[in-house]
């Protein structure tokens, strides 16, 4: 199964691809440029995760890395959305700031992102998991908030699964890998 991670830059993708390898956390990442591979094996399923740069110069690969995988993750920092989308690869979305005020640009930014995304007819049907990271910052928006200010609720053409996470302090990975894992094994 492929995977391709997509979010704004600093939404914490490369963080979530090293919790999930390895369990290691670090508060001194450098931003990726193009992108990152990196196979993780889990149980008896392997999947190859797309790490993809989120500055605004990298966001125009992201279709092409989504359509040749199985999942799209997508990245927020609430903060982080991830969505799956099976036999595709995932996508990330992510947006850096604290959401409920500070820099509301930012989550239109993710918002329209997203939706763009998802409007690809090479992407349609794709199951997508959203996932709002950095939970455990004060002021990190709820599920509900993340739900409503990113429109999931318009998304009815796929499955949409929808996580509150922390890389920082593993909340919720084990959840996170436990729906790829089910997701990769549905499709093989
Ligand atoms: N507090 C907190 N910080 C986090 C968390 N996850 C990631 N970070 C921090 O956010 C910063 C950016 O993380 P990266 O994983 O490099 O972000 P990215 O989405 O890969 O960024 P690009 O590669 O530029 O697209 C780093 O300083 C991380 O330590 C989290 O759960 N909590
Ligand atoms: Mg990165």
């Amino acid at each position: 199964m492929e995977l391709s991670l997509i979010g704004l830059q600093n939404a914490g993708k490369t963080s979530l691809v090293n919790v999930v390898a390895t369990g290691g956390y670090s508060e001194d990442m450098i931003p990726t440029v193009g992108f990152n591979m990196r196979k993780v094996t889990k149980g008896n399923v392997t999947i190859k995760l797309w790490d993809l740069g989120g500055q605004p110069r990298f966001r125009s690969m992201w279709e092409r890395y989504c359509r040749a995988v199985s999942a799209i993750v997508i990245n927020y920092c609430v903060y982080n959305v991830i969505h799956m989308f099976d036999m595709i690869p995932s996508v990330v979305i992510e947006l850096s700031y604290v959401v409920d005020a500070a820099d509301p640009d930012n989550l239109s930014i993710s918002r329209s992102e997203l939706h763009d995304l998802l409007s690809k007819p090479s992407l349609s049907g794709i199951p997508l998991l959203v996932l709002g990271n950095k939970i455990d910052k004060p002021g990190a928006m709820s599920k509900q908030a993340l739900t409503d200010q990113m429109d999931l609720k318009l998304i009815i053409d796929r499955e949409v699964c929808c996580f509150m996470i922390s890389c920082k302090n593993s909340t919720n990975i084990d959840s996170v890998i436990d729906w790829l894992v089910k997701h990769s094994k549905s499709k093989n």
